[in-house]
């Protein structure tokens, strides 16, 4: 029986950093978690423990420091593709290197309308995060963005009606329900050469405004309307892919206690929960 080694990459997970960017009147503070994944030639090193092409991951971790005092200035996407420049010009094994960087954001402190110039408060459950895959050999990266933990909720224009009903369904029908759901989405820009941070803000400032303005039949129907906007909007963008858990909100019944719950009081619950996924793509 002939064996051999499939498909297989390794690198350095989690790898926290913080940069300070000192300005003469301000700082700015950003924390990033980064990734490094390489593929390439490593038959050798899995078949016979020849590590002689085996960047330890432990440099690829002191790479990401090193290069973080010049190249981390900017955007995220920025910092991913000068990474992955790095590994795949000096290492002729490497057939592809791939990059994840989240961001975890910290707002400036303000206190009587003025921006401290150097304290700050964590951001929340809302990351940012930029993929790039670089092949060897000269062909383009490839660069991904996206969020995740982007938490929403609306209390109108929602609705669930219409749906198959069987024995076992006992949903009411709503045509006003809480719409709440954690974003998580994921695009494809169609260039490494683009303004990341403005495309970024204006792809979730469309997506937000999408979510508050859309007369909802369903997280699917919202979902495609989020992701919809986003295409039309940014041709920059190749295609979303967009996570919407249903963070149910249940009117809570109150004629037991002689009261009218006239969708006002509702119980949170967190599991099970409806899993809505889809991405969106150009014809
Ligand atoms: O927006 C919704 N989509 C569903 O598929 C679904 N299923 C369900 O029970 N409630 C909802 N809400």
């Amino acid at each position: 029986m002939a064996i051999k080694l499939g498909k297989n990459h390794y690198g350095k997970q989690a790898v926290h950093l913080t940069r300070v960017i000192r300005h003469p009147g301000h700082h700015e503070l950003r924390q990033v978690t980064v990734g490094v994944q390489l593929s390439g030639d490593y038959e050798r090193a899995h078949t016979h423990g020849d590590n002689a092409l085996v960047l330890p991951t432990d440099t690829q971790k002191n790479t990401v420091y090193a290069l973080a005092k010049e190249h981390f200035t900017g955007a995220i996407e920025s910092f991913a593709l000068v990474l992955a420049r790095h590994f795949v010009s000096r290492n002729p094994q490497v057939s592809q290197a791939r990059i994840e960087v989240v961001e975890h954001p910290w707002q400036r402190l303000h206190f009587d309308g003025q921006a401290h110039p150097h304290a700050f408060v964590g951001g929340g459950s809302e990351k940012r995060r930029a993929v790039v895959e670089l092949p060897a050999g000269g062909a383009p990266p490839r660069v991904w963005a996206g969020l995740q933990g982007l938490l929403v909720a609306k209390t109108a224009d929602s609705g669930f009606v219409g749906y198959p009903k069987d024995e076992y369904t006992t949903l009411p029908e709503t045509t006003d329900r809480i719409l709440s759901t954690e974003v998580e989405a994921e695009w494809e820009y169609t260039s490494a050469e683009l303004d990341f941070n403005a495309l970024f803000d204006k792809i979730r400032l469309g997506m937000l405004h999408t979510f508050a303005g859309h007369p909802s039949q369903s997280v699917q129907h919202t979902l495609y309307a989020m992701g919809e906007r986003v295409l039309e909007a940014t041709p920059e963008v190749k295609e979303i892919s967009l996570v919407m858990p249903n963070k149910h909100h249940i009117p809570f019944n109150l004629t037991p206690f002689g009261q009218e719950n006239t969708n006002e009081v509702f119980v949170a619950t967190d599991a099970p929960f409806g899993y809505i996924t889809g991405t969106v793509v150009r014809e």
